[in-house]
């Protein structure tokens, strides 16, 4: 029986915390900003846009949402980035991925102010945490080593293996556990679909993440004895629910469960914390662009 690790109440302390800080800018006269763009319709983009707000309304973010029509051309959508980057109220935005076939998203964030990217997706932002040198941590990386500092388990000198080398997980996430740092000087192995021998590269880890988007493709056989294992999956799969669907994680959990230490759930698990660590982009964002000093979490 592993322990169950709480996403939800790790990212309700950041947020309490995060709430000093944004005391401390309120009494310099400035309160941050945060906007969401959403281009086009999609639901589920519209679920976490919506959450992101709340988020913002719970611990005095300013929060502001741009839609843009799904059909419209990029330069409409380039507009758009063009007046967040000019906004003095809005510290920190982003653009919803994913955006419609006929726009280039890597364009997109070529685009955003790089001081103002709390995705941390810009190319300027991507090499500086390559380089060591790290402004924005993306929130979902980020959020992955909030949690696991929660929860006691260190990753100095400890075996992860990921799976997944997505450009916003997987490929972040790798650089910030293998760096110099207290929560990083971890040996680490990133698997992908051209992996040969997965299972012995997943068996071999003292802290397994998953982060491909295959619901529960993770399964017993998989994780040796006393893993951490840590699932970034959000797959939503069609069930028989009232929203008609059902979120399901990269592991199969209820296989895996009995042989780990210690085991993310989805939901409550690192969405919440990705969400988490959007508001400390944010904070951090308008921290700097406002000249005052403030303590992170
Ligand atoms: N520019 C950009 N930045 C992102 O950070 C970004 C994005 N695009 N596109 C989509 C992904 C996905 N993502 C999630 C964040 C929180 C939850 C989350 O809070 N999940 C909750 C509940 C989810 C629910 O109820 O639907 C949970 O796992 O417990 C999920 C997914 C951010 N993303």
């Amino acid at each position: 029986m592993a322990e169950h690790i709480d996403g939800n109440a790790v990212a309700a302390e950041i947020r309490s915390e995060l709430e000093g800080a944004i005391e401390t800018l309120a009494d310099a006269g400035a309160r941050p900003g945060l906007a969401t763009v959403l281009m086009g319709d999609d639901p589920a983009s519209q679920t976490y846009v919506n959450m992101k707000q709340r988020d913002c309304e719970e611990v005095g973010i300013e929060g502001h949402h741009i839609d843009v029509d799904g059909d419209a051309d990029p330069e409409t959508l380039y507009e758009t980035i063009d007046s967040l980057n000019a906004d003095d109220d809005v510290h920190g935005y982003l653009v919803q991925d994913p955006v419609p076939d006929h726009v280039d998203y890597r364009e997109v964030i070529r685009r955003i102010a790089p001081e103002k990217d709390v995705d941390g997706f810009h190319p300027e932002n991507v090499g500086r945490l390559v380089a060591g040198d790290t402004r924005f941590r993306p929130c979902t990386p980020h959020g992955v080593q909030k949690l696991l500092e929660a929860s006691d388990v260190e990753t100095e000198g400890a075996d992860v293996t990921i799976v997944g080398r997505s450009r916003i997980v997987g490929k972040p996430l790798a650089n910030l556990l293998v760096q110099k740092a207290d929560d990083g000087n971890a040996t680490v192995t990133v698997c992908h679909s051209r992996t040969e021998d997965l299972a012995a590269k997943t068996r071999q880890a003292d802290i397994l993440v998953a982060a491909v988007g295959v619901p529960n493709m993770i399964d017993e056989s998989m994780v040796s004895e006393g893993t951490v294992v840590i699932d970034v999956g959000i797959n939503r799969v069609d069930a028989d629910t009232e929203k008609g669907y059902e979120l399901v994680g990269d592991v199969d959990f209820d296989a895996v469960e009995p042989k780990a230490s210690k085991i993310t759930p989805v939901p409550g698990g690192v969405g919440p914390m990705t969400r988490a660590m959007l508001l400390y982009n944010t904070v951090k964002a308008a921290s700097i662009q406002e000249g005052v000093e403030v303590d992170l979490p």
